[in-house]
Formats: C-alpha cells, structure tokens, sequence
C-alpha cells in the first residue's frame, strides 16, 4: 500500500488568490495591510519562514516589515518593540517568530501583542480565546494542519486525533481547534511513555515534535491518515520532516514535508493579516 498523498501546495493557492482579493480591496478602501515580523532567532527554518512570508505578502499585495533583533535581544527588548508596533496604527498585522532567544518566554513577551493583530495567535488571551470557543486569530500552523485535512475530505468528528508535541505554537492550539471539530484528542510529548502504543490508537497522527524520523512504521496504525508537521535541516541543507518515509507503506494517507503542511502556513498567516474584524 502507498499511502495517498495530502499536498498543501493546492489549498494553499486557493486561500492565497482569497487573500490578494481581499488585500486590493483593503488598499481600495484605504487601509492598506501591513504586517510586520519581529524575529529575534538564527534558526534556518525560521529564517526561511520570514523570507518565505514576505515573498507571498509582496505578490498578494500585503506590505511586510521584518524587524530582525538579533538572537542576543532580551525580553525587554522584545516586550519593547512589540509594544511599539502593536500602537503603530499602519501595522495591521503583528507576528513574532519562535524560537526566542534562551531565557525569553513567549507567553511573556506575546502578551505586548494587540490581540487584534495577532495574527499567528501567539498572545496567551488569544489562546485563552480559542480554548473557550471565542472568536480568535489561532496559530497559522495549527490552522493549516486542519485547513489541509478539510480540503482533502478527511472526517475529524469521531474519530480518534493523536498530536505528538504540546508547543504553544502548534501542538495546544491544534489540540483546541480539533477538540472543536469533534474530534477525540490526544497530545503526546517528551514525557510519554510509550509514545508508539498510543500513536498506533490514532485515526488522524499530527506529528509535530521537531524530531527527525520519530515516528516510523511501528508508530502508525494500518490505514491512519498522518500529518507531518515536523521541518528539520537536514546536513545537505535540505528539510526533513518528524515522519520516516516507510510510513507511507503502512499509512492510508500521508501530508509531506516539503509540500503539505508548510504553504498553507504560510497562505493562512496572510489570511489572517486581511482578516481585521475576524469574520
Ligand atoms: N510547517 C510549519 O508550518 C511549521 C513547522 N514547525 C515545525 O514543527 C516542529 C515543532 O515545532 P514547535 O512546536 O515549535 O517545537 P517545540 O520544540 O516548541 O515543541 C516540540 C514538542 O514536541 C515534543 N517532543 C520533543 N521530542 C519528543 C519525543 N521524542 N517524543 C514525543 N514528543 C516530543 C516536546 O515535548 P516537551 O513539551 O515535553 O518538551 C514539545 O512539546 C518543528 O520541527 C518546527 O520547525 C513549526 C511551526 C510551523
Ligand atoms: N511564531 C512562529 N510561527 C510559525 O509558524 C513558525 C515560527 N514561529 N518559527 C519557524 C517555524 C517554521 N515554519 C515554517 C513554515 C512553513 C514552511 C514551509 O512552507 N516549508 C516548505 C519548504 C521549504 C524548503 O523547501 O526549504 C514546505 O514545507 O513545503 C517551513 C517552516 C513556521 N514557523
């Protein structure tokens, strides 16, 4: 059996030409998008993200700022800028990339962010938000990950979700946004023991641990759908994500890294950026 492929490459096109739309019409009635990414990291993968963001938001008609603070930045810093922006009535869109600097918590610094603006959901009133079923931006990762498995027809409601990582960017808020679409949810972590007795219970297997190859063929039950969320540098400069390739002969279907999860991430933020009053 090979398993189905879940692209995000098509998703991601059909919400970005939504977005240019909606980003003309805004520009036309005078209040232009503006989002502007505070990053204080090294990370490569990061890194690729802001390039990626702003090379979308440039053909999507969305302005971008980068506000790059360097790794050695501190949370005042951070705080600081964060609280500039979030007053600065042109941005209209305000994210701030992970990972931060050692000894900078992101629920402490994310909470400088206007919840109107936070588009990537990273303030903690945001995610209080989604937890109690309030309207609120909710991280583009966790988004895309259910964006994806909607529009290749995959049924949540029943069936038995498994995420492995409870990150505040990923793992939790897609806990909430699956535990809404009715799903019964699971959250693994560093600490679980036995990771693959309960991954082989899942229906719906979202890895997103940052791990190379952590879940393998043992992990998966015959006939699961897998989102890979993971992207790992490979030494070759390349990306690899958290799933082994094998899985894709136990699995029914399987959403790749590179190719799934990670463009409708990124057509998702800008969504959100043009999103002011969260229809
Ligand atoms: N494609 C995309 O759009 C995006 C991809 N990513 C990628 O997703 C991955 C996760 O990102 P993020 O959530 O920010 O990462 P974090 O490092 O913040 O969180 C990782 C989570 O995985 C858990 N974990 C780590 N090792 C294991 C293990 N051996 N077994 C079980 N659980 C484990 C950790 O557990 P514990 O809490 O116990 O430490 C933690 O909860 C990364 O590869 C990142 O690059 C991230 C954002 C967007
Ligand atoms: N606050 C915050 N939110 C994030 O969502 C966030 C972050 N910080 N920090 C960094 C990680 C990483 N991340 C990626 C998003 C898309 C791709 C992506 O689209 N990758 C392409 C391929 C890239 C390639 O080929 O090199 C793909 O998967 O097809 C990758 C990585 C978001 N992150």
């Amino acid at each position: 059996m090979t398993a189905t492929r879940l692209g995000g490459a098509e998703p991601a096109a059909i919400v970005r030409a939504e977005v240019t739309e909606r980003a003309a019409w805004l520009r036309a009635a005078g209040r232009p998008p503006l989002l502007a990414i505070v990053t204080a990291t090294d990370d490569d993968a990061s890194a690729w993200y802001v390039r990626s963001i702003a090379t979308a938001a440039g053909k999507a008609g969305i302005d971008c700022d980068v506000v790059d603070l360097g790794s050695a930045a501190t949370a005042a810093e951070i705080g600081g800028r964060l609280t500039e922006l979030s007053a600065d009535a042109a941005v209209t869109g305000l994210m701030l990339q992970t990972p931060l600097p050692p000894r900078v918590a992101l629920a402490d610094v994310a909470a400088a962010i206007d919840p109107d603006k936070d588009v990537d959901g990273a303030n903690p009133l945001s995610l209080g938000r989604l937890a109690a079923g309030l309207p609120a931006f909710a991280p583009a990762t966790a988004a895309a990950v259910v964006a994806l498995l909607d529009h290749h027809g995959i049924e949540l409601a029943g069936r038995h979700a498994v995420v492995v990582g409870r990150s505040t960017v990923v793992g939790k808020p897609l806990a909430h946004l699956l535990l809404d679409r009715d799903a019964t949810v699971t959250v693994c972590h560093s600490r679980t023991a036995d990771l693959a007795a309960v991954t082989s219970t899942a229906d719906v297997l979202v890895a997103a641990a940052g791990r190379t190859r952590l879940i393998g063929p043992d992990h998966v039950r015959p006939g699961a759908v897998v989102v890979d969320v993971g992207t790992n540098p490979t030494a070759d400069g390349g990306l690899a994500g958290d799933v082994d390739p094998a899985v894709e002969g136990v699995a029914a279907a399987l959403s790749p890294v590179p190719g799934g999860v990670g463009p409708v991430t990124t057509a998702l933020l800008l969504q959100n950026v043009v999103r002011p009053m969260l229809d």
